[in-house]
Protein backbone atom coordinates (compact mmCIF):
# COMPACT_ATOMS: atom_id res chain seq x y z
CA UNK A 1 0.00 0.00 0.00
CA UNK A 2 1.35 3.39 -1.17
CA UNK A 3 -0.33 6.57 0.15
CA UNK A 4 -1.34 9.31 -1.83
CA UNK A 5 1.69 12.06 -0.72
CA UNK A 6 4.12 9.17 -1.10
CA UNK A 7 3.07 8.11 -4.60
CA UNK A 8 3.56 11.80 -5.51
CA UNK A 9 6.91 11.24 -4.19
CA UNK A 10 7.94 8.17 -5.79
CA UNK A 11 8.65 9.37 -9.56
CA UNK A 12 11.39 11.64 -7.25
CA UNK A 13 12.64 9.05 -5.45
CA UNK A 14 12.96 6.61 -8.56
CA UNK A 15 14.98 9.58 -10.25
CA UNK A 16 17.06 9.66 -6.80
CA UNK A 17 17.85 6.08 -7.02
CA UNK A 18 18.57 6.02 -10.84
CA UNK A 19 20.95 9.34 -10.52
CA UNK A 20 22.59 7.47 -7.25
CA UNK A 21 22.57 3.74 -9.22
CA UNK A 22 24.11 4.67 -12.45
CA UNK A 23 27.16 6.69 -13.86
CA UNK A 24 25.51 9.85 -13.19
CA UNK A 25 26.90 11.11 -10.34
CA UNK A 26 30.58 10.41 -11.27
CA UNK A 27 30.15 11.59 -14.13
CA UNK A 28 28.34 15.02 -13.18
CA UNK A 29 31.30 15.18 -10.56
CA UNK A 30 34.03 14.71 -13.64
CA UNK A 31 32.19 17.60 -15.72
CA UNK A 32 32.41 20.33 -12.95
CA UNK A 33 35.68 19.08 -12.20
CA UNK A 34 37.10 19.17 -15.62
CA UNK A 35 35.20 22.74 -15.92
CA UNK A 36 37.08 23.37 -13.27
CA UNK A 37 40.07 23.28 -14.49
CA UNK A 38 39.75 24.63 -17.39
CA UNK A 39 38.98 27.46 -15.32
CA UNK A 40 42.52 27.54 -13.46
CA UNK A 41 44.27 26.98 -16.19
CA UNK A 42 42.66 30.56 -18.25
CA UNK A 43 43.40 31.94 -15.05
CA UNK A 44 46.99 30.92 -15.08
CA UNK A 45 47.46 31.55 -18.54
CA UNK A 46 45.74 34.78 -18.58
CA UNK A 47 48.37 35.94 -15.52
CA UNK A 48 50.90 34.56 -17.27
CA UNK A 49 50.02 36.82 -20.55
CA UNK A 50 49.89 39.96 -18.67
CA UNK A 51 52.86 39.66 -16.82
CA UNK A 52 55.86 41.65 -18.43
CA UNK A 53 53.79 42.55 -21.42
CA UNK A 54 54.37 45.90 -23.14
CA UNK A 55 51.00 47.51 -23.07
CA UNK A 56 50.22 50.66 -24.29
CA UNK A 57 47.01 52.50 -22.43
CA UNK A 58 45.42 55.42 -23.95
CA UNK A 59 43.22 58.06 -22.08
CA UNK A 60 45.38 56.64 -19.15
CA UNK A 61 44.42 60.01 -17.15
CA UNK A 62 41.31 60.01 -16.10
CA UNK A 63 38.68 57.18 -15.90
CA UNK A 64 38.24 53.74 -17.41
CA UNK A 65 41.97 54.14 -18.61
CA UNK A 66 43.51 55.23 -14.71
CA UNK A 67 41.76 52.18 -13.60
CA UNK A 68 43.03 50.03 -16.19
CA UNK A 69 46.76 51.25 -15.71
CA UNK A 70 46.10 49.97 -12.09
CA UNK A 71 45.13 46.57 -12.36
CA UNK A 72 47.39 45.88 -15.53
CA UNK A 73 50.37 47.32 -13.44
CA UNK A 74 49.37 45.18 -10.92
CA UNK A 75 49.19 42.12 -12.90
CA UNK A 76 52.81 42.94 -14.05
CA UNK A 77 52.63 44.68 -17.17
CA UNK A 78 55.28 47.42 -18.51
CA UNK A 79 53.37 50.12 -19.23
CA UNK A 80 53.14 52.95 -21.31
CA UNK A 81 50.15 55.43 -20.41
CA UNK A 82 49.35 58.11 -22.80
CA UNK A 83 47.39 61.51 -22.17
CA UNK A 84 47.06 64.92 -23.43
CA UNK A 85 47.44 66.35 -19.50
CA UNK A 86 51.73 64.75 -18.94
CA UNK A 87 50.83 66.17 -15.27
CA UNK A 88 48.57 63.70 -14.64
CA UNK A 89 50.07 61.33 -15.99
CA UNK A 90 53.22 61.50 -13.90
CA UNK A 91 51.23 61.96 -10.92
CA UNK A 92 49.56 58.65 -11.61
CA UNK A 93 53.16 56.97 -11.89
CA UNK A 94 54.12 58.03 -8.89
CA UNK A 95 50.51 56.74 -7.04
CA UNK A 96 51.01 53.73 -8.88
CA UNK A 97 54.95 53.38 -8.10
CA UNK A 98 54.09 54.26 -4.23
CA UNK A 99 52.07 51.10 -4.12
CA UNK A 100 54.01 47.81 -3.42
CA UNK A 101 50.33 45.65 -2.71
CA UNK A 102 51.41 43.30 -5.92
CA UNK A 103 52.11 39.86 -5.63
CA UNK A 104 54.25 39.90 -9.24
CA UNK A 105 57.57 42.07 -9.96
CA UNK A 106 55.91 45.32 -10.92
CA UNK A 107 57.42 47.70 -13.50
CA UNK A 108 57.71 51.53 -13.47
CA UNK A 109 55.41 52.85 -16.49
CA UNK A 110 56.70 55.01 -19.26
CA UNK A 111 54.54 57.82 -20.64
CA UNK A 112 53.73 59.40 -23.68
CA UNK A 113 52.06 62.54 -24.31
CA UNK A 114 50.07 63.58 -27.82
CA UNK A 115 46.20 64.22 -28.49
CA UNK A 116 44.79 61.56 -30.63
CA UNK A 117 43.25 64.28 -33.00
CA UNK A 118 46.65 65.19 -34.38
CA UNK A 119 47.90 62.42 -37.04
CA UNK A 120 51.39 63.45 -37.26
CA UNK A 121 51.51 63.53 -32.83
CA UNK A 122 50.18 59.40 -32.80
CA UNK A 123 52.60 58.43 -35.75
CA UNK A 124 55.50 60.43 -33.37
CA UNK A 125 53.84 58.42 -30.63
CA UNK A 126 53.88 55.13 -31.66
CA UNK A 127 57.79 55.71 -33.08
CA UNK A 128 58.43 56.69 -29.54
CA UNK A 129 57.32 53.63 -27.84
CA UNK A 130 58.75 51.28 -30.91
CA UNK A 131 62.28 52.74 -30.25
CA UNK A 132 61.96 52.53 -26.34
CA UNK A 133 60.59 48.73 -25.96
CA UNK A 134 60.61 47.55 -29.55
CA UNK A 135 57.56 46.07 -29.70
CA UNK A 136 54.30 45.84 -27.93
CA UNK A 137 52.19 43.21 -27.27
CA UNK A 138 48.42 44.99 -26.07
CA UNK A 139 46.96 48.63 -27.20
CA UNK A 140 44.23 48.98 -25.39
CA UNK A 141 42.49 52.19 -26.77
CA UNK A 142 40.61 53.22 -24.22
CA UNK A 143 40.79 57.29 -24.61
CA UNK A 144 37.62 59.04 -26.40
CA UNK A 145 34.98 61.42 -25.47
CA UNK A 146 31.03 62.06 -25.72
CA UNK A 147 28.84 64.30 -27.08
CA UNK A 148 25.39 65.53 -26.43
CA UNK A 149 22.74 67.62 -28.80
CA UNK A 150 20.37 67.08 -31.68
CA UNK A 151 21.38 66.43 -35.39
CA UNK A 152 20.09 69.77 -36.50
CA UNK A 153 21.69 72.13 -34.40
CA UNK A 154 25.41 70.75 -34.19
CA UNK A 155 28.03 71.29 -36.68
CA UNK A 156 30.09 68.90 -38.51
CA UNK A 157 33.23 70.17 -37.01
CA UNK A 158 31.65 68.83 -33.96
CA UNK A 159 30.72 65.37 -35.84
CA UNK A 160 34.16 65.40 -37.39
CA UNK A 161 35.93 66.23 -33.77
CA UNK A 162 34.26 63.17 -31.88
CA UNK A 163 35.26 60.77 -35.02
CA UNK A 164 38.85 62.00 -34.73
CA UNK A 165 39.04 61.38 -31.03
CA UNK A 166 37.01 58.03 -30.74
CA UNK A 167 37.86 56.53 -34.65
CA UNK A 168 40.46 57.87 -36.78
CA UNK A 169 42.76 58.43 -33.42
CA UNK A 170 42.20 54.70 -32.49
CA UNK A 171 42.59 54.05 -36.40
CA UNK A 172 45.73 55.81 -36.80
CA UNK A 173 47.48 54.53 -33.55
CA UNK A 174 46.40 50.75 -34.18
CA UNK A 175 47.80 51.02 -38.11
CA UNK A 176 51.36 52.63 -36.80
CA UNK A 177 51.67 49.68 -34.36
CA UNK A 178 50.73 46.68 -36.36
CA UNK A 179 53.70 46.74 -39.06
CA UNK A 180 55.68 45.33 -35.66
CA UNK A 181 52.93 43.42 -34.06
CA UNK A 182 52.42 41.77 -37.78
CA UNK A 183 56.73 41.04 -37.70
CA UNK A 184 56.63 39.52 -34.54
CA UNK A 185 53.39 37.57 -35.45
CA UNK A 186 52.48 38.83 -32.06
CA UNK A 187 50.13 41.41 -30.97
CA UNK A 188 46.54 42.36 -29.06
CA UNK A 189 44.39 45.02 -30.24
CA UNK A 190 41.65 46.25 -28.04
CA UNK A 191 39.23 48.71 -28.72
CA UNK A 192 37.05 50.02 -25.90
CA UNK A 193 33.89 50.93 -27.31
CA UNK A 194 30.30 51.09 -26.01
CA UNK A 195 26.81 50.03 -25.84
CA UNK A 196 26.77 52.61 -28.14
CA UNK A 197 28.33 51.11 -30.58
CA UNK A 198 25.93 48.59 -31.18
CA UNK A 199 22.30 50.57 -30.51
CA UNK A 200 22.05 54.12 -30.86
CA UNK A 201 20.24 56.30 -29.01
CA UNK A 202 18.89 59.99 -29.37
CA UNK A 203 20.83 63.02 -29.05
CA UNK A 204 24.28 60.96 -29.16
CA UNK A 205 24.50 61.06 -33.14
CA UNK A 206 28.33 61.47 -33.16
CA UNK A 207 29.07 59.30 -30.12
CA UNK A 208 27.03 56.58 -31.41
CA UNK A 209 28.40 56.56 -34.87
CA UNK A 210 31.98 56.95 -33.57
CA UNK A 211 31.33 53.95 -31.70
CA UNK A 212 29.82 51.84 -34.30
CA UNK A 213 32.46 52.54 -36.79
CA UNK A 214 34.83 51.35 -34.30
CA UNK A 215 33.66 48.07 -33.70
CA UNK A 216 33.10 47.80 -37.81
CA UNK A 217 36.85 48.43 -38.11
CA UNK A 218 38.28 46.16 -35.36
CA UNK A 219 35.65 43.48 -36.59
CA UNK A 220 37.17 43.96 -39.75
CA UNK A 221 40.87 43.37 -38.01
CA UNK A 222 40.27 41.06 -36.56
CA UNK A 223 39.36 38.88 -39.41
CA UNK A 224 42.35 39.66 -41.34
CA UNK A 225 44.86 39.86 -38.68
CA UNK A 226 44.07 35.51 -38.40
CA UNK A 227 46.34 35.05 -40.52
CA UNK A 228 49.49 36.73 -38.26
CA UNK A 229 47.85 35.37 -35.00
CA UNK A 230 47.32 38.87 -33.46
CA UNK A 231 44.15 39.12 -31.31
CA UNK A 232 41.40 42.26 -31.41
CA UNK A 233 39.36 42.53 -28.41
CA UNK A 234 36.10 44.75 -28.63
CA UNK A 235 34.67 45.63 -25.24
CA UNK A 236 30.88 47.73 -24.84
CA UNK A 237 30.49 49.00 -21.43
CA UNK A 238 27.59 50.23 -20.21
CA UNK A 239 27.03 53.31 -18.22
CA UNK A 240 30.57 53.82 -16.10
CA UNK A 241 30.78 56.08 -13.15
CA UNK A 242 33.22 58.31 -15.15
CA UNK A 243 33.90 61.66 -16.03
CA UNK A 244 32.52 60.92 -19.67
CA UNK A 245 29.57 63.08 -19.22
CA UNK A 246 30.97 66.18 -17.49
CA UNK A 247 33.95 66.09 -20.41
CA UNK A 248 31.33 65.49 -23.16
CA UNK A 249 31.33 68.24 -25.74
CA UNK A 250 27.56 69.96 -26.86
CA UNK A 251 26.63 70.70 -30.62
CA UNK A 252 28.52 74.01 -30.87
CA UNK A 253 31.78 72.10 -29.44
CA UNK A 254 31.50 73.36 -25.87
CA UNK A 255 32.01 71.41 -22.74
CA UNK A 256 28.63 69.73 -21.38
CA UNK A 257 30.33 69.81 -17.92
CA UNK A 258 26.95 68.37 -16.47
CA UNK A 259 27.85 64.63 -14.69
CA UNK A 260 24.39 62.59 -15.90
CA UNK A 261 22.35 61.07 -13.61
CA UNK A 262 23.23 57.64 -15.66
CA UNK A 263 26.89 58.25 -15.57
CA UNK A 264 26.79 58.70 -11.84
CA UNK A 265 24.98 55.61 -10.97
CA UNK A 266 26.82 53.83 -13.18
CA UNK A 267 29.02 50.91 -12.83
CA UNK A 268 32.05 51.63 -10.77
CA UNK A 269 35.38 51.73 -13.15
CA UNK A 270 37.54 49.98 -10.88
CA UNK A 271 35.07 46.81 -11.37
CA UNK A 272 34.79 47.31 -15.27
CA UNK A 273 38.96 48.16 -15.70
CA UNK A 274 38.65 43.93 -13.67
CA UNK A 275 36.62 42.84 -16.29
CA UNK A 276 38.64 44.70 -19.08
CA UNK A 277 41.61 43.01 -17.62
CA UNK A 278 40.38 38.92 -17.17
CA UNK A 279 38.58 39.86 -20.92
CA UNK A 280 42.31 40.40 -22.44
CA UNK A 281 43.87 37.83 -20.49
CA UNK A 282 41.00 35.54 -21.85
CA UNK A 283 41.64 36.91 -25.29
CA UNK A 284 38.12 37.22 -25.64
CA UNK A 285 36.84 38.61 -29.00
CA UNK A 286 33.63 40.68 -28.11
CA UNK A 287 32.57 41.68 -24.67
CA UNK A 288 29.41 43.45 -23.75
CA UNK A 289 29.60 44.70 -19.79
CA UNK A 290 26.60 46.04 -19.21
CA UNK A 291 23.14 45.19 -17.19
CA UNK A 292 20.57 43.11 -19.12
CA UNK A 293 18.36 46.40 -20.07
CA UNK A 294 20.98 47.42 -22.52
CA UNK A 295 22.20 43.47 -23.43
CA UNK A 296 18.36 43.04 -24.22
CA UNK A 297 18.07 45.79 -26.24
CA UNK A 298 20.67 44.97 -28.68
CA UNK A 299 18.68 41.86 -29.22
CA UNK A 300 15.63 43.93 -30.18
CA UNK A 301 17.68 45.87 -32.50
CA UNK A 302 18.15 43.29 -34.43
CA UNK A 303 14.90 40.94 -33.72
CA UNK A 304 12.82 43.11 -33.94
CA UNK A 305 14.27 47.03 -35.12
CA UNK A 306 10.57 48.43 -35.90
CA UNK A 307 10.08 48.35 -32.26
CA UNK A 308 13.47 49.23 -31.26
CA UNK A 309 12.93 52.13 -32.96
CA UNK A 310 9.77 53.28 -32.05
CA UNK A 311 11.10 52.88 -28.60
CA UNK A 312 13.61 55.34 -29.37
CA UNK A 313 11.47 57.94 -31.05
CA UNK A 314 9.22 57.93 -27.68
CA UNK A 315 12.35 58.54 -26.34
CA UNK A 316 13.67 61.64 -28.03
CA UNK A 317 9.98 63.23 -27.89
CA UNK A 318 10.21 62.16 -24.02
CA UNK A 319 13.18 63.77 -23.82
CA UNK A 320 12.61 66.99 -26.08
CA UNK A 321 9.50 67.94 -23.92
CA UNK A 322 11.24 67.29 -20.83
CA UNK A 323 14.22 70.24 -22.08
CA UNK A 324 11.51 71.91 -24.03
CA UNK A 325 13.04 71.90 -27.23
N1 LIG B 1 31.82 56.38 -18.83
C1 LIG B 1 30.94 55.67 -19.51
O1 LIG B 1 29.74 55.65 -19.19
C2 LIG B 1 31.39 54.85 -20.67
C3 LIG B 1 32.63 55.04 -21.26
N2 LIG B 1 32.97 54.31 -22.36
C4 LIG B 1 34.23 54.55 -23.05
O2 LIG B 1 35.29 54.41 -22.14
C5 LIG B 1 36.41 55.16 -22.61
C6 LIG B 1 37.03 55.95 -21.45
O3 LIG B 1 36.13 56.96 -21.06
P1 LIG B 1 35.91 57.40 -19.54
O4 LIG B 1 37.01 56.92 -18.71
O5 LIG B 1 34.53 57.02 -19.20
O6 LIG B 1 35.93 58.99 -19.69
P2 LIG B 1 36.96 60.10 -19.17
O7 LIG B 1 36.47 61.38 -19.71
O8 LIG B 1 37.16 59.97 -17.72
O9 LIG B 1 38.33 59.69 -19.87
C7 LIG B 1 38.57 59.95 -21.20
C8 LIG B 1 40.05 59.81 -21.48
O10 LIG B 1 40.26 60.03 -22.89
C9 LIG B 1 41.33 60.95 -23.04
N3 LIG B 1 41.16 61.78 -24.23
C10 LIG B 1 40.06 62.49 -24.59
N4 LIG B 1 40.30 63.15 -25.72
C11 LIG B 1 41.55 62.87 -26.09
C12 LIG B 1 42.38 63.27 -27.18
N5 LIG B 1 41.95 64.11 -28.13
N6 LIG B 1 43.63 62.77 -27.25
C13 LIG B 1 44.09 61.94 -26.31
N7 LIG B 1 43.38 61.53 -25.26
C14 LIG B 1 42.13 62.00 -25.15
C15 LIG B 1 41.29 61.81 -21.81
O11 LIG B 1 42.58 62.27 -21.57
P3 LIG B 1 42.97 63.83 -21.40
O12 LIG B 1 41.68 64.62 -21.53
O13 LIG B 1 43.59 63.94 -20.09
O14 LIG B 1 43.89 64.04 -22.51
C16 LIG B 1 40.89 60.83 -20.73
O15 LIG B 1 41.99 60.18 -20.20
C17 LIG B 1 35.89 56.03 -23.75
O16 LIG B 1 36.27 55.47 -24.97
C18 LIG B 1 34.40 55.95 -23.57
O17 LIG B 1 33.71 56.14 -24.79
C19 LIG B 1 32.15 53.34 -22.86
C20 LIG B 1 30.95 53.11 -22.30
C21 LIG B 1 30.46 53.84 -21.17
C1 LIG C 1 12.95 42.52 -24.88
C2 LIG C 1 12.83 43.77 -24.11
C3 LIG C 1 13.91 44.75 -24.48
C4 LIG C 1 13.65 46.08 -23.91
C5 LIG C 1 14.60 47.08 -24.46
C6 LIG C 1 14.14 48.45 -24.18
C7 LIG C 1 15.04 49.50 -24.75
C8 LIG C 1 15.83 50.12 -23.66
C9 LIG C 1 16.82 51.06 -24.21
C10 LIG C 1 18.04 50.98 -23.39
C11 LIG C 1 19.04 51.98 -23.86
C12 LIG C 1 20.31 51.74 -23.18
C13 LIG C 1 21.33 52.76 -23.56
C14 LIG C 1 22.63 52.43 -22.94
C15 LIG C 1 23.63 53.42 -23.35
C16 LIG C 1 24.95 53.14 -22.74
O1 LIG C 1 25.12 52.29 -21.91
O2 LIG C 1 25.94 53.91 -23.19
C17 LIG C 1 27.22 53.78 -22.63
C18 LIG C 1 27.97 55.02 -22.96
O3 LIG C 1 28.85 55.01 -23.79
C19 LIG C 1 27.57 56.23 -22.21
O4 LIG C 1 27.89 57.40 -22.90
P1 LIG C 1 26.98 58.72 -22.68
O5 LIG C 1 27.84 59.83 -23.15
O6 LIG C 1 25.76 58.56 -23.51
O7 LIG C 1 26.68 58.83 -21.21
Amino acid sequence: FVSGSSRKNLPKARAMDFITSTAILPLLFGCLGVFGLFRLLQWVRGKAYLRNAVVVITGATSGLGKECAKVFYAAGAKLVLCGRNGGALEELIRELTASHATKVQTHKPYLVTFDLTDPGAVVAAAAEILQCFGYVDILVNNAGISYRGTIMDTTVDVDKRVMETNYFGPVALTKALLPSMIKRRQGHIVAISSIQGKISIPFRSAYAASKHATQAFFDCLRAEMEQYEIEVTVISPGYIHTNLSVNAITADGSRYGVMDTTTAQGRSPVEVAHDVLAAVGKKKKDVILADLLPSLAIYLRTLAPGLFFSLMASRARKERKSKNC
